[in-house]
């Protein structure tokens, strides 16, 4: 049995843990058996071939959450670079979780997602689900509540693109910049801009969607690990982007638009002359896991 699961973007501008889409590239794949031992076989980007692999922890989690004791031989191929911004460990994490869930039957979606998120804090030291939920669903999803997980579901369809520069921040560093509290002013500024975001989008009004793609809580702290930030923002927005903005805690950058592929090369182009390699995937938000 295989599954694939797609890259995410979370965060989406001002939604901190909160906001999240998945995308359809890239993606990764896991191939799945019960077996007598664990093993797990890694194809593409390196990441850990043993226990300490998330897809190995997701699918231990949710066996001892429903009590049994079943090991599974995996073949993960590796297509979301580690350290992206793009949810490649919370992609992992949900194709463990689904592969232990087929093998045992389980079709509770809050266990699922719960051991999932517990690759996600084996990773990065924190549950959080804003890359998980979104992979599941294959919606844009809000999270009111990871206990109990409360998740509301927007549709949507609208093509974005992701440029990945050849830098790698792991998602651990860039949440230990984040302060404990954060002023009241800036608060209320989010809180303002992601509601807004959230009307904009079951409106289909994309441009509004790209105005109000800003935060408060997270991007003032973390901005130091984005020197880069301004060129690649400038040349988004000159060519054309509606929004630009930093894909979870980064590096990689998306931005939303008419002519994607444009502010793609733009941005893309704006990292070369910085010295700086960069990868762009032209891909449509709201894409999901699919068994294949
Ligand atoms: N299957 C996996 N996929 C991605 N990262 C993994 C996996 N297994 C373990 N890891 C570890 O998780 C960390 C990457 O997670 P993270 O920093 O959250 O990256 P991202 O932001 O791309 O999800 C790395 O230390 C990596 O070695
Ligand atoms: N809300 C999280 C999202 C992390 O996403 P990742 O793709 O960088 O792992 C955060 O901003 O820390």
């Amino acid at each position: 049995m295989r599954v694939r699961v797609p890259a995410t973007v979370a965060n989406f501008g001002p939604g901190f843990d909160v906001f999240g889409v998945g995308i359809g590239e890239p993606h990764d794949e896991l191939r799945f058996r019960e077996s007598d031992e664990w093993s797990i076989n890694v194809r593409g980007f390196p990441v850990p071939a043993d226990g300490s692999n998330v897809a190995v922890v997701a699918a231990k989690t949710l066996a001892s959450m429903v009590g049994e004791e079943v090991a599974l031989r995996m073949e993960l191929k590796k297509g979301i670079r580690p350290r992206s911004g793009l949810g490649s460990s919370g992609a992992s994490s949900l194709a463990g979780s689904l592969a232990m869930a087929k093998v045992l039957g389980v079709e509770d979606e809050e266990l699922i997602l719960k051991a999932a998120m517990e690759g996600e804090r084996a990773a990065c030291g924190s549950a959080h689900g804003d890359n998980v939920v979104p992979a599941y669903y294959g919606d844009f999803t809000v999270i009111e509540s990871l206990n109990p997980l409360r998740v509301h579901r927007i549709p949507v369809d609208f093509h974005v693109v992701v440029v990945l520069p050849s830098v790698e921040i792991p998602t651990r560093e860039a949440r230990k910049v984040l302060p404990e509290k954060v002023p009241l002013k800036d608060a209320v500024k989010n809180v303002a801009l992601a509601s807004s975001l959230v009307k904009a989008l079951q409106e289909g009004d994309l441009k509004t969607v790209g105005r109000l793609l800003d935060d408060r809580l997270a991007f003032p702290y973390r901005r130091r690990l984005y020197p880069w930030w301004e060129t690649a923002k400038k040349a988004a927005i000159e060519a054309g982007a509606y929004g630009v903005s930093i894909s979870g805690s980064g590096p990689a950058v998306f931005a939303i638009g008419e002519d994607v592929t444009e502010i793609g090369k733009a941005i893309a182009e704006a990292f070369n002359r910085m010295d700086i390699e960069a990868e762009a995937y032209i891909t449509v938000a709201g894409r999901g896991f699919e068994w294949f």
